[in-house]
């Protein structure tokens, strides 16, 4: 990490405004690098009180990694890739076992695309394998920062150091704390108004600027120490795991999908993906003007589309049948998953065990789930005999992505379990109306 640091303080990369990082280091003046271990691991911790909107760091274009950098840095790499070219492809959201081997299946057919390039360019054989190949995609995917000039983006050494929070996060934390925000600016009031003008109210964590650098700002205020987070775009925990391998516990930009009837689609012209539940267990806005307009007898549904597009209820009777009927989808959808949340709580509390255990087999014995793991076991060429008291590295690592699966699922189910009380709820008070 030092002869990172040095390197970049020698291209340019400082976190002061003004430039005056030591050769050593481009950090210590507004953020320093940490362990926080329940919320990215290693991640940027601020030097001092820093106020939102203030300039956190700059990486000029010189240290930016771009795949027209590298080109016109080495000859020979920009000839084999213009002979060659292979182009990444996009995923379509649908279901995520689905979205998992969908992901798998693409990056295996990149890999055996760019392999005439990697053998043109005499990579070394250990370089060529699939592990080495899934290993570059990971750190591409997940340290990638966007620039207008490049489809493909950019590598940004150091700024690609800070850890995600989702943005709305900020912002509601923010609020929730507004009396510590409020000191804080207070602070440095008479200090920032000199130094950033009109930057203190920007809202977004960063870009590409006029300035030819990278700039990062800090999107709200932190006191030192604290962890400063970049919010790198809104995700689902499903487009979260896809891209960066974590998800978080609350993320107010998740969205829940269940499979609605053929017809549905066809009545209303709302795009697929705006129709899903909020992680409060309520239908978003597009899903339940939808559900209000099916639920309208087809002879009516123009005479209503004003009322119904402005998201206004139609009438007790129209919103009881939403209810029901979205109270039971739910339910029915529940039902035909293979576990419940409560199987999904305990396999979580296991696994998490196992992978702190100092002897996994007393953990195993203790267990009602001995027989799914021995399955795990199998699958990574291992049985229930297997002597060692800590379990080997890999198996430890897939143990991680194990959970990270069982996570999503569960936090999946417990939105259609909020969703259906949140349906009960709306019945009982309807109902409650409609016999006034
Ligand atoms: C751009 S890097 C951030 C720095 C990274 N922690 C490091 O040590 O280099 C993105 C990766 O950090 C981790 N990460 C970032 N934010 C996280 C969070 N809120 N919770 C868990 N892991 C996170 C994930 O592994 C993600 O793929």
């Amino acid at each position: 990490m030092e002869a990172l640091l040095r390197w970049a303080a020698e291209l340019g990369v400082s976190d002061s405004p003004s430039s005056t990082s030591s050769s050593s280091s481009c950090l210590g003046h507004s953020l320093v690098v940490a362990d926080f271990p329940d919320a990215g691991g290693r991640g940027f911790a601020a030097a001092r009180d820093l106020r939102r909107g203030e300039l956190v760091l700059r990486v000029p274009r010189a240290a930016l990694l771009t795949s027209d950098r590298v080109m016109a840095d080495d000859p020979e790499i920009a000839s084999c890739i213009a002979a060659r070219h292979p182009r990444l492809s996009s995923v379509q959201v649908d279901d995520a076992i689905w979205i998992a081997q969908k992901s798998l299946s693409a990056i295996r057919s990149e890999w055996e695309d760019a392999t005439p390039l990697m053998q043109g360019l005499k990579f070394k054989p250990k370089l060529l394998i699939f592990k080495t190949w899934l290993w570059a995609f990971a750190t591409v995917s997940s340290r990638t920062l966007h620039v207008a000039w490049d489809d493909a983006g950019c590598l940004c050494p150091v700024g690609d150091l800070f850890n995600y929070a989702a943005p709305d996060d900020d912002i509601s934390s923010e609020e929730e704390n507004r009396e510590e925000v409020t000191k804080c600016q207070q602070k440095n009031e008479m200090l920032e108004e000199v130094k950033f003008g009109r930057s203190s109210e920007r809202l977004s964590d960063g870009g590409y600027e006029d300035s030819e650098a990278y700039c990062l700002y800090a999107r709200k205020c932190y006191t030192k120490g604290e962890q400063v987070l970049l919010g790198y775009g809104t995700y689902t925990n499903l487009e979260l795991l896809e891209h960066y391998g974590f998800l978080l516990a609350e993320n107010p930009n998740e969205k829940t999908y269940i499979q609605l009837d053929l017809d549905l689609y066809s009545v209303g012209t709302w795009p697929t993906d705006s129709l899903y539940i909020h992680p409060s267990g309520n239908p978003s806005f597009a899903l339940l003007c939808l559900l209000r307009l099916w639920m309208t007898p087809a002879n009516h549904r123009k005479a209503f589309s004003h009322q119904i597009y402005s998201g206004s209820m139609l009438s007790v009777e129209n919103e009881l049948e939403i209810m029901k009927w979205l109270g039971s989808k739910c339910v029915e959808t529940l039902q035909k998953l293979p576990t419940t949340v409560e199987s999904d709580e305990s396999l979580l509390s296991f696994l998490q065990k196992l992978q702190n255990s100092t002897n996994w087999r007393v953990d195993v014995d203790q267990s009602s789930l001995g027989e799914e793991f021995g399955v795990f076991l199998r699958f990574h060429g291992l049985d229930l005999n297997y002597t060692e008291s800590h379990l080997p590295v890999r198996l430890l690592r897939s143990l991680e992505r194990w959970e990270l699966a069982v996570r999503w699922r569960c936090t999946y189910k417990r939105t259609l379990v909020k969703c259906i009380f949140h349906c009960k709820r709306l019945i009982h008070e309807l109902s409650l109306q409609q016999n006034q």
